[in-house]
């Protein structure tokens, strides 16, 4: 019998939902234990100690696995069903170095654009647009996906943007991915987000603005911390 497979999430979380796309993808059958992360469960705390933070993966009774995209890259080698990463050595260290890209320098820059203003926001503004150019020049000609014609691994990790840039953008009222400046990364969010597979893992857009919004002010001071750093 297989081992049993539980995703300890959160709702509204872009990188709960990236494991939760690649499970549905390799048609795992998985438990969904929905945590508090602001009165995080004792089952939480033991198994991240370290971040203390969703996604966290138990497979049977072996540690447990986190970071979303460790997780992604547990669950494409753990299980059978389509390839996440690419079989080719050099497409799949691509993609992981996007990954990486997609997760410091685009969330950071947005991060900052999005909860920031006056000079420091503009300075965020541009280099979020540039980042967003790069990243679109990674969707190749004629193909749907980051992946190729099927969504991979990268497409899971930018996949959050599709469904939670236009939250973001709405609760900040700043705009900051266009079809004027990025056609190709807008059409390419669109079928992300159209896809079958990924919709029965898309949260309701309206609950999680509800949900993000009274989140407001801590985004702000992160993003202040953040902007310091820098
Ligand atoms: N680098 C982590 C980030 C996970 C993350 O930030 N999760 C949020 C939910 S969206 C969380 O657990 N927040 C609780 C906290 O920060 O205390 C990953 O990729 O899994």
């Amino acid at each position: 019998m297989a081992e049993p497979v539980k995703l300890i999430g959160c709702f509204g979380s872009p990188f709960v939902h990236r494991a939760e796309v690649a499970l549905q993808l390799k048609g795992v059958p998985y438990e969904l234990i929905e945590e508090d992360v602001n009165n995080k469960s004792d089952l939480l705390l033991k198994h991240n100690p370290v971040h203390q933070k969703v996604p966290v993966l138990l497979h049977g009774d072996r540690p447990a696995i986190c970071e979303s995209l460790v997780i992604v890259e547990y669950i494409d080698e753990a299980f059978d069903g389509p390839l996440l990463l690419p079989s080719d050595p050099h497409d799949r260290s691509l993609a992981r170095f996007w990954a990486a890209f997609m997760y410091k320098e685009c969330k950071d820059s947005m991060w900052i654009a999005l909860w920031t203003d006056g000079e420091v926001q503009a300075r965020a503004v541009r280099e979020t647009k540039k980042n967003l150019t790069l990243l679109e020049g990674q969707l190749q000609e004629g193909k749907r996906f980051f992946g190729g014609d099927a969504i991979g691994f990268l497409d899971i990790a930018v996949g959050g943007m599709s469904h939670w840039m236009g939250v973001f953008e709405e609760i900040a009222g700043v705009r900051l991915l266009s079809e004027e400046e990025h056609p190709t990364l807008c059409r390419w969010a669109k079928e992300y987000a159209a896809d079958e597979t990924v919709q029965r893992c898309l949260p309701d857009r309206d609950r999680v603005v509800a949900a993000l919004t009274p989140r407001k002010e801590l985004y702000v001071s992160i993003a202040k911390a953040m902007a310091t750093q820098k």
